[in-house]
């Protein structure tokens, strides 16, 4: 497996299942997005629509997403380096169109990370959430999304209401081998 696809709606757990992994293993590494647009969000690199421009023609940009006047990228070149330097990395998405395109490309482990929507919402409020109203309209695009059809796609299922986040990653990293350990009913 390439690495890890973590599909899911706002407040599924995206961010804290990735920061279990790492903590479980180092080998785990977020694949920061690029983001065209407003400079909100810790988790992007910001770049200008020049910069954008270049990538694409270099061939770089394998996943383009627009959502509310921004523009979300994730860098092949990204993956690539880290998959070198022997890191297994994370890329979150937030539709089903993005993760097909993902794994036509290679072989990801697909995980969806699911949340009810009132919890998505006690969730926005305790993180502090300043656009509440826009992660339920996201929610609720996720759910038309996951209804439209999701046939097969998914490896994983985890209801983040349900299971913690050390349990999710636990299963999760079971998936990934330490290096150098022959996996069960390959030994001699
Ligand atoms: N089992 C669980 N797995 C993950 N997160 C959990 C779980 N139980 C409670 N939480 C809490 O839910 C919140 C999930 O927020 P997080 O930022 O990880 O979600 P996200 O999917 O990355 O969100 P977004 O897409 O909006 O950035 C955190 O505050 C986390 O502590």
């Amino acid at each position: 497996m390439r690495g890890i696809v973590l599909y899911g709606p706002p407040a599924s757990g995206k961010s804290t299942i990735t920061v279990a992994l790492g903590e479980l293993d180092p080998r785990f590494a977020l694949v920061r997005k690029l983001k065209m647009g407003n400079q909100r969000g810790t988790e992007y690199d910001f770049v200008s629509a020049a910069e954008l421009d270049r990538l694409r023609a270099a061939g770089r940009v394998l996943i383009e997403t627009r959502r509310y006047g921004n523009v979300y990228a994730i860098d092949r070149d990204r993956i690539d380096r880290l998959t070198s330097a022997g890191r297994i990395p994370i890329v979150h998405l937030g539709n089903l169109g993005d993760v097909r395109r993902l794994v036509e490309d290679a072989p990801w482990l697909t995980v969806l990370l699911w949340v009810p929507r009132q919890i998505c919402q006690q969730r926005s409020h305790q993180r502090g959430d300043n656009d509440t109203a826009h992660r339920l309209q996201a929610w609720d695009e996720t759910l038309a999304d996951l209804r439209a059809d999701d046939d097969g796609l998914f490896h994983h299922r985890f209801s983040t209401d349900q299971a913690g986040p050390d349990e999710i990653a636990r299963v999760i990293a079971g998936t990934f081998p330490d290096e150098g350990t022959v996996p069960l009913g390959h030994r001699a």
